[in-house]
């Protein structure tokens, strides 16, 4: 992967500029403009392209292996242990480019739109729920996850969490740090044999059915898309098939309208009684008041939460019925594991998942590329390097409407395009262009031109 320092520009370009302002690096004014405000481009981004420039912020405990990438890069970047409650998320993130989340950090449109320098996301985990995707892509802001670095953390505990239940051995562990010997058998069981049924056989349900069936359980799996089975795993053309054959169901699918409250009361009632309920995904795609009741009833013998629908902001907050109403319920449950959304919590998983986004980040803020974007479309150029010392990249994101190639053409046309790629999401279209031979004030000329487009959401240059 290149480095900045590819596309910085030479020192005497530097000095020079530090006087004489002369290029962009990226529109900030851009959200406003969408928001039909007019808000002059600040004077601090009318000079190139330098790194340490770039503000990161990073939230939620990014791994050292993320923050330590970003930093090398000369990026400013400032490093929190916890997420941050909405008002104070604000106004941190009016002055970044660049920030870092895992899970918990909810980047509503409310925030993005304070967000004004905003460039890029990066999200350190897989779900993207918390992101308002659509309002970010219609701003121009870039989003970026690691799509399955953690999948085999997740299995893996799910395995273990399955042997527990039906051994009831969270059960047993507290009684013992009690004082009290309790020798039970019954309702305690191997899992070989079983019938596992896995909602969502994606990255993470995958992964679990090898893992399962080495263990010597049935997998069946539900999912909305015809998926090619693993070993001799089955899909099932109903959740409530699933439901009515499964000694242990296990949900795996992103938080997305159609999969909240996907396990309710109705639900419960289709399960097997004495069977398993576990949740690593998301947390209302369980209903919990529903669950308690399964419990209660004997309907359901046992059930591993991982996730849940208010999550507390950081290690040490306590987490109880303030927080969820049905709080004090859950905890009183026998055989109920409850876990602080570990599930992808592993060395391996965090480490992996820091190089990862960190590196996309890296790409996106130096070149441009889209690479793995969850939310622009996909677009990449070869690396700019320094023996192409006139070369400026252009980057033009912009509403996909009929005639905007055209009036692009027209503005970058009468210079010598080495490269040039264009791709289109729904309403957003994302153009790169590699220009030789350009000096600093025809870099200002493209960039002012570009700029006074109507379909423009963003223009970068890169030099
Ligand atoms: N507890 C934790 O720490 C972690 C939780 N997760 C959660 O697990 C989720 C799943 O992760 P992956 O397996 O990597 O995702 P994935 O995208 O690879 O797989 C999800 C599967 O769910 C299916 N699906 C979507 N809607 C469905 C529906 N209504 N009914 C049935 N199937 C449906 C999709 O077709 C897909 O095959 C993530 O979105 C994330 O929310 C992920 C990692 C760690
Ligand atoms: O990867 C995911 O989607 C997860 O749920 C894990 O989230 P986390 O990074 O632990 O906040």
């Amino acid at each position: 992967m290149s480095t900045a320092r590819d596309i910085r520009p030479r020192q005497d370009d530097l000095s020079t500029l530090a006087t004489s302002p002369s290029a962009s690096f990226n529109s900030p004014s851009s959200h406003s403009s969408a928001l039909n405000r007019t808000v002059p481009v600040n004077a601090k981004h009318l000079k190139p392209f330098a790194t340490e420039d770039i503000k990161v912020l990073l939230l939620e405990n990014v791994n050292e292996t993320g923050r330590e990438i970003l930093s090398q890069q000369g990026y400013q970047v400032e490093f929190l242990k916890s997420s941050l409650p909405e008002d104070q998320l604000i106004e941190k993130i009016r002055d970044v480019h660049v920030i870092g989340i895992r899970s918990k950090t909810k980047l509503t449109a409310r925030v993005l739109k304070e967000a004004k320098n905003l460039i890029v996301i990066g999200c350190f985990c897989i779900g993207t729920n918390q992101v308002d995707l659509q309002y970010a892509a219609d701003q121009g802001i870039a989003v970026f996850n690691s799509p399955f670095s953690n999948s085999r953390s997740v299995a893996e505990l799910v395995i273990g969490e399955m042997v527990v239940l039906a051994r009831q051995l969270g059960d047993r562990s507290n009684e013992m740090h009690n004082g009290t010997w309790n020798k039970v058998s019954n309702g305690c069981w191997e899992i070989r044999g079983k019938t596992l049924g896995i909602i969502g056989y994606g990255h993470i349900g995958a992964q679990l059915s090898v893992l399962a069936e080495a263990m010597g359980m049935s997998v069946i799996y539900f999912d909305v898309l015809n998926i090619m089975s693993l070993g001799t795993a089955r899909q099932v053309e109903s959740l409530e098939q699933l439901l009515g054959q499964a000694d242990f169901v296990t949900c795996h699918v992103p938080e997305i309208a159609e999969t909240k409250g996907m396990i309710g009361q109705k639900q419960f009632e289709q399960m097997k009684k004495g069977s398993y309920l576990i949740n690593a995904s998301r947390g209302t795609v369980v209903d919990i008041p529903a669950l308690i009741d399964a419990m209660r009833s004997g309907k359901v013998a046992g059930a591993a939460l991982d996730v849940y629908p208010n999550e507390p902001a950081g290690n040490g907050d306590y987490f109880d019925s303030s927080l969820n109403s049905w709080g004090a319920d859950l905890r009183s449950l026998k055989n109920l594991i409850l876990t602080p959304h570990i599930g992808g919590s592993t060395e391996e998983a965090q480490k992996a998942i820091g190089v990862e986004v960190a590196q996309a980040l890296v790409r996106y803020a130096n070149e441009g590329s889209t690479q793995g974007a969850v939310n622009l479309p996909e677009v990449t150029l070869r690396s700019l390097t320094m023996d192409e010392p006139n070369h400026a990249r252009v980057i033009y994101i912009h509403k996909n409407i009929p005639g905007v190639l055209r009036k692009v053409n027209e503005i970058i046309g009468d210079h010598n395009v080495d490269k040039q790629m264009t791709d289109s999401r729904g309403d957003v279209a994302y153009l790169m262009a590699d220009i030789s031979n350009v000096d600093t004030a025809t870099i200002r000329d493209l960039y002012t031109r570009l700029e006074s487009l109507p379909s423009r959401i963003m223009t970068r240059i890169l030099y």
